[in-house]
């Protein structure tokens, strides 16, 4: 495979001749923005290619790739499957250590629905998964193409066909390519959040409010912060950092306490000094509403909020808190009295910066349909509820 280099692959090259010295290089997308790019093919069903060290691999999600996308991929080579740990232990294979990725070999009958069916993607079928023997520890490659996945919501889960030609072929095509470890690196880097617009809004809770916008620099989710009342910022401010649930929040549902546990917080600001509203886009724990409604799906057969998880192969909790404390520097408040029975919450801001200078218990809501979910939050999430 020729040594490539392309600033559709690699971003500019800084280092170059004279030539490129006059190029408008701020016009060029930056990593973040090259993966934004990726993530978005993926989500259509478009394959990608992924490199590391000279290995270049042809990429599909498997909820996300059709019926002639699929044969054209298997036409390429020698097909593998890429599978998380927690799926893979949900197949019956052995217990992997944290961070690796199961990587089994398509059997050469293998059509999109028995994929899907290893993927997790018909939990609610009837169809019976069965234990995958692994090729070999899962590569960079492999790591980057699941990880991905579960931070576009979509299970986690892939089709790669290792190419022997490079990433020529994606050029010719118009694929878009990465290198494996830039997706890793700029995931976990995370996103900088800017505020891009404010306005007042009178609420049932308080007639004095204000709602704040945040976008992340990489064109995704948008979250809100939402004043209640006229809280005093020099003064340590009563904050929630609550994670969005279409659920509970606007339908109401019993099978978790989020609506009451948001209906309470602003209570107490709007009965009190005020107090700041962090509503972070993070449906299900991150996993989306879809998986959510997988995972809902799978407790009623009988598995906890974590196992649901895991059994679709996603870790138990993928929300970024690190997001709740930019937003909390933009809008400068400093030190915050944290409305939370979650002490991940309060070590995460923390660590990133916020004076937590209490955690004030949030209870409400308790439901005979959420006893088991509060059982589970106390037992295997470290909730506080006492
Ligand atoms: N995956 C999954 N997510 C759920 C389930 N039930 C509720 N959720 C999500 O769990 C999250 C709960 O968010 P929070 O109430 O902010 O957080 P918490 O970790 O419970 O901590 P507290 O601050 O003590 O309430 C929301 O994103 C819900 O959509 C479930 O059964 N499965
Ligand atoms: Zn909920």
């Amino acid at each position: 495979m020729r040594p490539l280099r392309s600033a559709a692959i690699d971003g500019p090259d800084l280092t170059a001749g004279p030539e490129t010295a006059t190029l408008p290089v701020a016009l060029a997308p930056r990593a973040s923005e090259r993966l934004m790019r990726l993530k978005g093919d993926l989500r259509l069903g478009l394959p990608v290619i992924l490199l590391d060290h000279g290995e270049a691999a042809l990429v599909a999600w498997a909820e996300t790739l059709t019926e002639d996308r699929f044969a054209a991929l298997a036409a390429m080579g020698r097909a593998e499957l890429a599978l998380t740990r927690h799926r893979a232990r949900a197949l019956g294979s052995i217990a992997m250590p944290p961070g690796d990725v199961l990587r089994a070999a398509l059997p050469p009958t293998a059509g999109l629905d028995w994929i899907t069916t290893q993927a997790g993607g018909v939990a609610d079928s009837g169809a019976t998964p069965c234990p995958l023997p692994p090729l070999a520890s899962g590569s960079a490659i492999h790591r980057a193409a699941t990880t991905l996945a579960q931070s576009a919501q979509v299970l986690p889960a892939a089709v790669i066909v290792p190419l022997r030609e490079g990433p020529d072929l994606a050029l010719s095509l118009g694929l878009t390519v990465m290198q494996a470890h830039e997706v890793t690196d700029t995931l976990a880097a995370g996103a900088h959040h800017d505020r891009v617009s404010s306005a007042p809004l009178p609420m049932a809770a308080s007639d004095a409010g204000r709602v704040h916008v945040f976008r992340p620099e990489d064109g995704g989710i948008e979250h809100s912060a939402i004043e209640v009342g006229t809280p005093d910022l020099s003064q340590p401010v009563l904050v929630r950092l609550h994670s969005a649930c279409f659920t509970g929040d606007v339908l109401g549902s019993l099978k978790c306490d989020c609506g009451p546990q948001l209906h309470a917080a602003m209570a107490a600001m709007a009965g009190g000094d005020g107090g700041v509203l962090l509503y972070l886009n993070q449906e299900g724990r991150g996993i989306g509403l879809a998986n959510k409604m997988r995972a809902y799906a799978l407790q009623d057969s009988g598995l906890d909020t974590v196992e649901a998880n895991q059994w679709l192969g996603f870790d138990d909790d993928l929300r970024d808190f690190r997001t709740g404390a930019q937003m909390l520097a933009r809008l400068g408040i400093q030190r915050v009295r944290l409305m939370t029975n979650n002490p991940r919450k309060v070590d995460i801001l923390t660590r990133h910066g916020v004076d937590v200078v209490e955690r004030v218990p949030l209870q409400a809501g308790r439901t005979p349909q959420n006893e088991r979910y509060l059982a589970t939050k106390a037992a295997k999430s470290g909730h506080i509820f006492t």
